[in-house]
């Protein structure tokens, strides 16, 4: 990543955080105040030595011990209140990061989920959001005080002996190079222990998702190995983690007494040729052990600030995404719901177009039924007037005015979308029905049902609209779960209503339920059904066939019927398919 980038990401990040200044101010007060006492404690030894215990003044030694005793609770406050408010202001920055995220993804068109799988967006709101605040807010937190503590020791030490400071920070660079080295070694393992859940949570969920492919093509074995390499993999990794963590911490213990030695034999010199105190040699012996954590925090920022961008990088990629969509536009709040395409045309992918030049009137309040064989541009024509994508070039008018003008949010209100499958989300189904409409109340919900005539349908499930969702899922088919998304487009009571109606062979009785309640649905409202299955055209006033993007043909059944065209081909090729 290049210096200028990744400084400008971290000014970003920075700036952001700072708008939890409150909680930044303690940390950083109860930082400097952890310092100060940290360096307190050894400086006290000292004048207790050589100005209580050595001339005797026995006396006052409570006195001082007292001060000693206040050093070592003052360093206690202040590292707990450290801990406490790096992690609130942790955890804030995680919050305002991660709702920036989650707002950001409800934003986005669906453009921007092209390119972007569901782990990968998972991975960085839980993941990388994770990362950046262990290791740029603890850590960066973590550094800076350890930063402080170094010069705090360092100061105070040469104010006590200049010469004996010099030979105490011989071990320094004894102690960076352990620390570069074993501690890089043991941070890079730790990260690859990281990569290795990520992976095992990858295997477990690919196996649950895709459990009926991985039976039906009697994968088992090789999914069973998958998993076991990647356990083995990650036990070894974190091996390696202890094995250099056994290797590095006694190593930097042994660095920094190396320097307790230096200071016993160098300042027990000094001490004897009456240069220095044998307080100073105390309070030296003291502050030469007090550098190791310090160092290695110092240390690791650079490394951990390196994984840190990088997930920075990845956050604010989605943050910056311009695939957004924009909630503009006037309101409308009720439609007669007359839709026109005007010489639309439309790409997913510049220079491949999906829909070439369609123009259709749909009026007010009428059926128009869409065919066309599989990939003809049947979803794209609902997509379109659902405004989940604009036109590349002509316009979609509804009641006379240009879609582009009209808000999404205020459209998507007045029509009822039933999609080809329905999600559930966790929670009841009457809970689920209710989400289409958070002006709704049950008795709602239990008189559109009724109206749809799937009432006695819900009753009949375990716990009739109290039923979970997820219990729900695994007891309903597809057409059942057709049910509740209709159930969920008339509680919106909407001007227009689109269908796109199951691909999947439905059972008989539920086949009939769901026409009764499309039908139901369907009255007196514009309704644009997509079918698959052409018996329902007879539903229609208008049918258009759709071949390669473009209306091919267009009018009602029974005419497209005797024309002997498109329609007829392709109603007749269906009707040999699927006897009855
Ligand atoms: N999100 C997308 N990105 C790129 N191309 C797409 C996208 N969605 C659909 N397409 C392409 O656009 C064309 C029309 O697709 P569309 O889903 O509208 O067809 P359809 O008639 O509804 O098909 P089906 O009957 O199989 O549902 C297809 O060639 C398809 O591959």
């Amino acid at each position: 990543m290049a210096d200028k980038s990744s400084l400008s990401l971290l000014k970003r990040f920075i700036k952001e955080a700072l708008s939890e200044r409150r909680t930044l101010a303690i940390v950083v007060v109860s930082i400097v105040g952890s310092a100060l006492a940290n360096l307190a404690s050894p400086y006290i030894l000292r004048v207790a030595i050589d100005h209580y215990i050595i001339p005797g003044r026995y006396k006052e030694l409570g006195f001082i011990a007292m001060l000693y005793l206040l050093s070592l609770v003052a360093q206690w406050f202040f590292t707990t209140l450290q801990t406490f408010y790096t992690e609130v202001f942790g955890q804030k920055v995680l919050r305002n990061l991660r709702s920036q995220l989650h707002e950001k993804i409800l934003q986005s068109n669906l453009d921007f989920f092209k390119t972007k799988s569901t782990g990968d967006l998972v991975s960085r709101i839980i993941n990388d959001t994770n990362v950046v605040n262990d290791v740029l807010v603890s850590g960066l937190l973590g550094g800076l005080g350890s930063i402080l503590s170094l010069a705090g020791i360092i100061v105070a030490m040469l104010l006590l002996d200049v010469k004996l400071t010099l030979v105490t920070l011989t071990s320094v660079p004894l102690m960076v190079i352990i620390a570069l080295y074993f501690g890089g070694k043991m941070r890079r393992a730790y990260r690859e222990t990281r990569q290795k859940i990520a992976k095992i949570s990858s295997v477990v969920e690919e196996s649950v998702a895709g459990i009926e492919t991985i039976r039906a093509f009697g994968k088992e074995k090789d999914v069973e190995k998958e998993f076991s390499k990647v356990s083995t993999e990650t036990i070894k990794a974190y091996l390696r983690v202890a094995i250099y963590m056994g290797i590095f911490w006694p190593l930097m213990n042994i660095a920094s007494l190396l320097s307790v030695i230096v200071v016993i034999a160098y300042g027990g010199y000094l001490a004897y040729k009456g240069a220095v105190s044998i307080g100073v040699v105390v309070a030296f012996i003291q502050y030469a052990q007090r550098f190791r954590g310090p160092i290695n925090n110092v240390v690791s920022m650079y490394d951990s600030l390196q994984s840190a961008l990088a997930a920075l990088e990845r956050i604010y990629e989605i943050l910056d995404d311009e695939n957004v969509e924009d909630y503009e536009g006037i309101s409308v709040e009720k439609l007669k719901g007359e839709i026109e395409f005007r010489n639309v045309w439309f790409e997913y992918e510049k220079g491949r177009p999906v829909l070439k030049d369609v123009n259709l009137y749909i009026p007010p309040a009428s059926k128009v039924a869409i065919v066309g064989k599989t990939g003809a541009g049947k979803t794209t024509i609902a997509n379109l007037i659902m405004r989940f994508y604009d036109p590349t070039k002509g316009e979609i008018l509804y009641d006379g005015i240009d879609g582009k003008k009209i808000s999404r949010k205020s459209l998507r209100k007045r029509i009822g979308y039933v999609p080809q499958e329905t999600y559930l989300f966790p929670g009841t189904i009457m809970e689920n029905i209710l989400m289409a409409n958070p002006e709704a109340k049950e008795e709602d919900v239990i008189r559109v049902c009724k109206e749809l005539g799937i009432h006695d349908f819900i009753m009949k499930l375990p716990k009739g609209y109290e039923t979970s969702a997820g219990e729900a899922g695994k007891l309903l088919s597809v057409g059942e779960r057709q049910l509740i998304s209709l159930a969920r487009a008339m509680l919106k009571d909407p001007d227009i209503v689109i269908l796109d109606e199951a691909l999947s062979s439905v059972d008989p009785k539920t086949e009939q339920l769901v026409q009764n309640a499309m039908i139901k649905l369907m009255e007196g409202r514009t309704s644009i059904i997509i079918a698959h299955r052409l018996s329902i055209t007879r539903f229609a006033d208008k049918v258009i066939v759709v071949d390669d993007g473009r209306i091919v043909e267009e009018g009602s059944p029974g005419e497209l019927l005797s024309r002997k065209g498109y329609f007829y081909k392709l109603y007749t090729s269906q009707m040999q398919e699927v006897p009855g």
